[in-house]
């Protein structure tokens, strides 16, 4: 006997409410999760539609308590039930909950009322209106007469104008629709994300030879019977956007939609002006700033064809489009592509199963490609195309590597290197802007003691607390705030101070060393409102700044066609994170910060300042060679076996009380040894994770390695089942991180 889970009616009850049902015999063969079900509801057991989000054998209750499936509409398949499908999909492949893999895959279940504007309606015939017009003007009610005079004139009034205008009061209003003179209309007004007011259409550009063949092979890649995911490398400044925009169009003529993913909300600004000016009011954009008012009205319009083509971040992959053709994922190598949060899924993918469901299409582009991405390329798991030449030929930025070992021996103490001052000065002549990176988040780092090493930490976080500028030192993990202490806690030395290379330090730097420069800064802290990444970036590309100091966040995608000069302050901060990853983090951040220069017209520069001139990651960004650097870390990735050499999951344990999570943490290990035998699985740890403590909340962790993913997945699922039966998990919270 099978049997099913069923949710109803997804859009109006809560998702945590699922209901079991018996399949009868003749419908074992055909049922499926996902498919849409009706099935005998309530006491009445009226009929209802429900969706299928499971399938067992085991009853939970009496199973002679169990109703059965009346029908189950198979070929009917909506676009809810392929989103249920991708999240049955999340659930196998990541790990979680199937409730948890539906609410990130449906984010909105509850009724959210959409903001709605009220019209008052003639309800009566004009004649009939003009015979209790007559009566009325008899009598001394003023209000309804104005009212119903306007009404029989314009037969339709928006409610709050004739409230200030005629006073027609919520009294006089209820009077004459009580009396059937009247009644009240309601129009949704979907709250369109863009202001689309001042963004003049643009027609499109004409390609050039090189975006057009890369189009054209995108293109054909599509015509075959199996298209599989393409990526696009393109060098920064190439023109990726136009090849996308290019493959939007082919796939609206068709009549389908399109999504594309972008990574920050710092670049939406740009990429939805570009959209929308070239596609009006077929685009929409969602983003987490967003109330979820917002939002609902966006995948609402979505839904009833009322966009055609959906920017924004991860969640964005989850427009219920009725036809969905084509999802684009610009910056494919972006971290924030990866969830945090169960399911710890990663848009990469989850982009691919979505398109394998709805029979779409997927493009990543990046000039700097994850090595997941490049090595499935080469490996003809994707097709690969390329722009190799920036637009209009422009020349690629010429870069020069500073050694800031010798800038301190030749007596500099300054953050700006000799040479970035004078190119600086250079560049400020001619009017030409400046980008200034500093590769790290805030204003400064962690405080310790020169005397003693004593570095201040969270008492709460295992992590060191960040010095504001208000003097005050914050845990960027729990908010944890307190006074920076005067002297060291642990020796008593007075030289107890901030690592003072914060990005405000640096606008200050600049401000000190060239008076009457304009600068504009971009961080964590002047991004914290509503708008404000807009306002900066729109007021450097309006020239109203000479030099944009900022985080990771600046160099992101951006297009200023002024800016001839990149400088990037300290280029090692990021290789000293401790994850495999942080060489090619580095790779990419810098060539993305190199590629913002020599955009427009006039060629640009790009000068790294590093401690360590001679690592791989930073001699390959300063030549922009991608190949060199993807096989160099490629064959350290295969030597140490991380992704993609091999795959990776971190299993991931919290809890208060430490000594029972070690336990559990311990047993864990036990059992899979005990269920996986073979020789080809290493398992790493328990061990604390990179940061042991959050909210006082301890955290430890065991990595798993295999070349195959379904073995992991496999070792996954048996865990999961012994984590559910097991009362010494009852107190302590495990994910799983699929890598
Ligand atoms: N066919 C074209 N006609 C006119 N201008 C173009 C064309 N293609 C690209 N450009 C211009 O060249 C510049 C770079 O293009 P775009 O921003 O799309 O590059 P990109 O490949 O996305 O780069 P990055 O990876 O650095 O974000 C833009 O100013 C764009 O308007
Ligand atoms: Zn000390
Ligand atoms: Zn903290």
């Amino acid at each position: 006997m099978i049997y099913a889970d069923i949710i109803i009616d997804i859009s109006s009850e809560k998702l945590d409410k699922t209901f079991q049902y018996r399949v009868p015999e003749e419908l074992e063969q055909e049922i499926k999760v996902g498919m849409v079900v009706s099935i005998p509801f309530g006491n009445g057991n009226k009929i209802r539609k429900g969706y299928v989000i499971g399938l067992t054998d085991k009853p939970k209750v009496d199973p002679d308590r169990i109703k059965a499936i009346s029908q189950c509409s198979s070929g009917q398949e909506t676009t809810e039930s392929r989103l249920i499908i991708l999240a049955a999909w999340m659930r196998e492949n990541y790990g979680s909950t199937m409730i948890q893999a539906l609410k990130t895959v449906l984010p909105i279940q509850e009724k959210i009322r959409a903001k709605e504007k009220r019209y008052l309606c003639l309800n009566v015939s004009e004649e009939e209106g003009r015979k209790i017009l007559e009566g009325l003007e008899k009598t001394r009610f003023k209000a309804r007469t104005r009212l119903l005079r306007e009404l029989l004139d314009k037969k339709r009034l928006e409610y709050t104008l004739a409230a200030k205008e005629l006073g027609a009061t919520s009294a006089v209003v209820g009077k004459m629709k009580e009396q059937g003179i009247l009644r009240i209309e309601y129009d949704e007004i979907f709250r369109n994300s863009i202001d689309g007011k001042d963004i003049p259409r643009e027609p499109a550009l004409t390609l050039n030879r090189e975006q057009e063949q890369a189009a054209e092979k995108i293109l054909q890649e599509w015509e075959r019977p199996e298209p599989r995911p393409v990526l696009l490398q393109g060098v920064t400044g190439s023109g990726k956007t136009q090849v996308y925009m290019r493959l939007i169009e082919e796939i609206l003529a068709k009549g389908q939609q399109a999504v594309v993913l972008i990574p920050e909300i710092a670049l939406t600004y740009q990429t939805v002006r570009r959209f929308y000016a070239r596609f009006g009011e077929k685009v929409s954009v969602i983003n987490s700033r967003q109330s979820q008012g917002e939002r609902y009205d966006q995948f609402k319009r979505a839904r009833g064809g009322g966009v055609q083509v959906m920017v924004g971040p991860r969640s964005a992959l989850f427009t219920p489009f009725p036809d969905l053709g084509l999802i684009i994922i610009d910056e494919e190598h972006e971290p924030s592509y990866k969830s945090e949060s169960t399911p710890r899924y990663h848009a990469r993918e989850t982009a691919i199963a979505r398109a394998g469901i709805e029979h779409a299409r997927v493009v990543l582009g990046s000039a700097t490609p994850s090595l997941e991405a490049y090595s499935r390329a080469q490996s003809g798991e994707y097709g690969l195309v390329k722009l190799t030449a920036r637009y209009g030929d422009r020349p690629m930025p010429q870069v020069s590597v500073i050694d800031l070992r010798e800038e301190l021996r030749g007596g500099n103490r300054s953050v700006l290197s000799r040479s970035l001052q004078e190119k600086m000065k250079e560049r400020l002549e001619k009017k030409e802007q400046i980008m200034l990176f500093l590769n790290r988040r805030g204003y400064a780092g962690f405080v310790s003691c020169r005397s003693c090493g004593f570095v201040v930490k969270c008492p709460h976080c295992d992590v060191s607390l960040s010095e504001h500028n208000n003097g005050r030192l914050l845990c960027h993990y729990c908010g944890y705030e307190t006074r920076k202490p005067q002297v060291c806690p642990q020796c008593g030395s007075p030289y107890i101070g901030g690592f003072k290379a914060g990005t405000q330090q640096i606008e200050k730097v600049v401000r000190d060393t060239f008076p009457g420069v304009r600068t504009l800064r971009m961080d964590f802290d002047t991004t914290r409102n509503k708008g404000s990444y807009e306002q900066i970036l729109a007021a450097f590309a309006a020239h109203e700044a000479d030099v944009l100091v900022g985080t990771q966040m600046i160099v992101k995608g951006h297009d200023f066609p002024d800016v001839t000069l990149v400088g990037v302050i300290a280029a090692d901060l990021s290789l000293n994170a401790e994850d495999y990853r942080c060489g090619e983090r580095t790779f990419q951040l810098l060539c993305q910060a190199v590629g913002r220069c020599g955009r427009g017209m006039k060629a640009g520069e790009a000068v790294i300042q590093t401690y360590h001139p001679e690592h791989y990651s930073i001699q390959a960004s300063a030549a922009q060679d991608y190949q060199t650097f993807y096989e160099e870390e490629m064959s350290y990735r295969m030597l140490l076996d991380y992704p993609p050499a091999s795959h990776m999951l971190a299993i991931l344990g919290s809890g208060e009380n430490e000594e029972v999570l070690t336990q559990a943490m311990h047993y864990l290990e036990l059992y899979i040894y005990r269920i996986y035998r073979e020789k080809d699985l290493h398992v790493i740890g328990p061990a604390y994770a990179a940061i042991g403590k959050v909210k006082d909340i301890y955290r430890q962790v065991i990595y798993l390695k295999h070349k195959e993913y379904k073995t992991l997945v496999r070792i996954k699922d048996q865990m999961e089942k012994y984590i559910e039966i097991n009362s010494g998990f009852r107190k302590i919270y495990i994910q799983f991180d699929f890598s």
